[in-house]
């Protein structure tokens, strides 16, 4: 599966651990982040991720364009609910493509805690049906 990791920045460090925690389930996917998250989760995990651009210069919207084309299959975005955000439009756009697609969004660790082990256990078959449509 295709999975984006996104954090701001007082959450970076939660979702590098977070990562560390599930490497082994990470490791058989495919990883994909905004710029400042994914090279803190690369140094620390040694794991290969896509890195967009940082959130402020576009990398959520990088994001959501691979949403809206059906080409991910979960977002991890640990999102900072106490501070305001300059590229606050494009944080609602990808979370609003998330709804339009279905697509599986965790903005906290107590979600992505049950997506992730969702997707070890093989909730996510039903996205292979969405590709094999395409
Ligand atoms: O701002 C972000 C998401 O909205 C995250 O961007 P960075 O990972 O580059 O810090």
């Amino acid at each position: 599966m295709k999975i984006a990791l996104i954090a701001h920045d007082k959450k970076k460090t939660d979702l590098v651990q977070f990562v560390m925690a599930y490497q082994p389930i990470f490791k058989e996917h495919e990883l994909f982040a905004t710029g400042t998250t994914g090279l803190r989760i690369q140094e620390a995990t040694g794991l290969s991720i896509h890195r967009f651009q940082s959130g402020p210069l576009g990398g959520d919207q990088e994001i959501g364009a691979l949403i809206a084309k059906n080409e991910m299959d979960m977002v991890i975005f640990f999102r900072d609910p106490l501070t305001a955000q300059p590229h606050e439009p494009d944080i609602t756009a990808l979370i609003r493509l998330c709804d339009v697609y279905s697509i599986p969004l965790a903005t906290n660790m107590g979600t992505a805690e049950i997506l992730v082990r969702g997707l070890d256990r093989g909730d996510f078959q039903w996205r292979n049906v969405i590709h094999d449509k395409k």
